[in-house]
């Protein structure tokens, strides 16, 4: 446990609301809302849920990463180079989609999947770079638990645990389950963009005397040493961290095409529609989703 010198407040709170995506699909999206369009380096936070038929069928990525973490149930993804893999709850994909990706994210069994997926910007010099996974089982992600509280670090470090993933863009993503009565300080570099996302139970962020945070809630953290969390309630709190190194580059994006210029988003329209710099494997290729 840190001594933090200068505890985050929270500076913006935010209810996710559910809204449709890909096809049939809910999410409750926190980050990439109109009043939350960009938190740099964060493009989207959705918290999807889906049942099947529904899903997200073939669609391109260009010029970030997308992370997508299992909460409940599982999902297949399958892309353009014949890629093919289930994330079932617990697990994590890291998806570097870099110069492109074409590829579908569908529901596996019957009953309603859920999940996290947290879009990460890439900085202008690794937007073209070729795609590449990495992804951990959830008997692979490193679980801490020490007072009460239980971490899963799945990128960044965390209670002296540091994660194998890789991440372009400098990240932490730290998955917290605090038991009633518990208290956590976890530092966060001080230049980083963190926030919080409760996922269950109520918590107290910041101020100790702030009011309780309920879940499907999005806490922005000011600045400061790190995230100071009590759990004063008679329930399992669970939440996590996200921060991030600002890149402090422009950000034009078209949907799941996110560049620097409005140029670069035209020349990724010409692209996807011409099979060419990265999307050539798109012009035969289905995925079996496609009915
Ligand atoms: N229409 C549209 C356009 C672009 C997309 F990237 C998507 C999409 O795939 C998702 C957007 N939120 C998500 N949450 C979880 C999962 Cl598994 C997938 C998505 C989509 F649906
Ligand atoms: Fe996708």
């Amino acid at each position: 446990q840190e001594n933090l010198q200068e505890p985050r407040l929270v500076s913006r709170k935010f209810l996710a609301k559910p809204q449709r995506e890909g096809v049939g699909a809910l999410v409750r999206r926190s980050i990439g809302r109109f009043e939350l369009k960009y938190f740099d380096p964060f493009l989207v936070l959705d918290e999807f849920s889906v049942a099947a038929p529904a899903g997200f069928p073939d669609h391109p990525h260009r010029g970030f990463e997308t992370v997508t973490y299992m909460l409940q149930g599982a999902v297949t993804h399958e892309d353009f180079e014949g890629h093919k893999g289930t994330i079932e709850a617990g697990d994590l994909q890291w998806m570097t989609a870099g110069r492109g990706i074409v590829h579908s994210e569908m529901p596996v069994a019957q009953g309603i999947q859920k999940g996290l997926q947290l879009w990460i910007n890439l900085a202008s010099q690794h937007k073209m770079v070729e795609p590449r996974y990495q992804e951990m089982l959830s008997k692979d992600i490193v679980e801490v638990i020490k007072d009460g509280i239980m971490v899963r670090v799945i990128a960044g470090e965390a209670l002296g645990i540091k994660s194998p993933i890789y991440t372009k863009t400098p990240t932490m993503y730290l998955d917290f389950t605090l038991k009633p009565g518990s208290h956590l300080q976890q530092l966060v570099p001080k230049s980083w963009n963190a926030f919080v996302y409760i996922l269950e139970g109520e918590g107290i962020f910041g101020n100790k005397k702030s009011q309780p945070t309920t879940s499907h809630h999005i806490l922005l953290l000011g600045s400061g040493d790190g995230l100071e969390a009590w759990n004063k309630s008679s329930k399992v709190l669970r939440f996590i961290l996200v921060g991030g190194e600002p890149l402090n580059e422009p950000v034009v994006q078209l949907g799941p095409f996110v560049m620097n210029t409005q140029e670069e988003i035209d020349q990724t329209i010409d692209d996807f529609e011409n099979y060419t710099n990265g999307f050539e494997k798109a012009r035969h290729w289905k995925s079996d989703s496609v009915v």
